[in-house]
């Protein structure tokens, strides 16, 4: 009998927050090969202080994080970079690299210490540039790109880098509606076709609803967690936001402003 997988990243009784506070607690959740999911919550709830504890950027004031069934904090540095990619919302160190250069800093992980890309390396590159539709802009100057552009090269860097776990800090901040939905088409059908696992922060709730297999709400108390239908059917989301201000349509999925 086959051993079935763990799942390739999961959570259960995680506290996140800094040595002067607990930010959030009690957040249990799963993914598993292919998903795409977002974390949602109000602002300054403790989503980016989430991905940055996943991300091992800052560590977990307590309980479990498993990436392929293994303890985060077991993971060399190197060995992590082969399994997660971090997308963050800080501005790019080297604007001045070419989009190539700087999707090719994905391989890092798995370059000599010269950092020389060997042939399959370079595929890996080239397949990135393609799937995000990079071609013609990929001898441009970083800074010449437009902020929607940049974030298409931030996700090939991701890709590049090939990992099975793509963490993203708000990939559609800056982005009008077009793009926004442009991008997060994009992960979805990069979960789906690569087998990759996408977690990403955002603020855009009712876009998360329709495209996401999974969705985290972080609310402070019992972070719930599911498919985006169930959610709504366990009226998730009823208590986002003050009754007075805005309240959420379950038969549409949408948020309606109290005028
Ligand atoms: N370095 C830090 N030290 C102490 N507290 C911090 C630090 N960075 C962030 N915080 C606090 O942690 C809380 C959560 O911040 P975080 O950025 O994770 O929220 P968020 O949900 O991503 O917010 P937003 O939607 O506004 O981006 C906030 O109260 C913030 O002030």
């Amino acid at each position: 009998m086959t051993k079935s997988q763990p799942p390739t990243l999961s959570v259960s009784n995680l506290s996140i927050g800094y040595t002067s506070a607990v930010i959030a607690e009690n957040i249990d959740f799963s993914l598993s090969e292919g998903e795409l999911a977002a974390i949602v919550g109000i602002n300054g709830i403790g989503k980016s202080t989430l991905l940055r504890t996943l991300g091992h950027v800052q560590p977990a004031l307590g309980g479990k994080i498993l990436i392929a069934g293994k303890p985060l904090k077991e993971y060399s540095h190197v060995q992590l970079a082969s399994r997660v990619s971090l997308v963050l919302t800080e501005p790019v160190a080297s604007k001045n690299m070419t989009v190539l250069e700087l999707i090719a800093l994905g391989r890092q992980p798995y370059t000599n210490w010269l950092g020389r890309l060997s042939a399959a390396d370079r595929t890996k590159v080239g397949e990135a540039i393609g799937m995000l539709e990079l071609e013609a802009l990929q001898h441009r100057k970083c800074f010449e790109l437009s902020d929607g552009q940049l974030q298409r090269v931030l996700i090939a860097r991701a890709l590049a880098q090939d990992t099975a776990i793509i963490l993203l800090d708000e990939p559609t901040t800056h982005l009008d509606l077009y793009h926004k939905v442009q991008i997060l088409k994009l992960l979805k059908s990069i979960a789906d076709q690569t087998g990759k696992s996408i977690l990403f922060t955002s603020h855009e709730i009712e876009m998360a609803i329709q495209l996401c297999d999974k969705m985290l709400l972080v609310n402070g108390t019992d972070n719930p967690f599911g498919q985006p239908c169930k959610l709504i059917e366990q009226r998730a989301f009823h208590d986002l936001f003050p009754a007075d201000t805005v309240s959420f349509d379950a038969s549409t999925g949408a948020f309606r402003i109290k005028k």
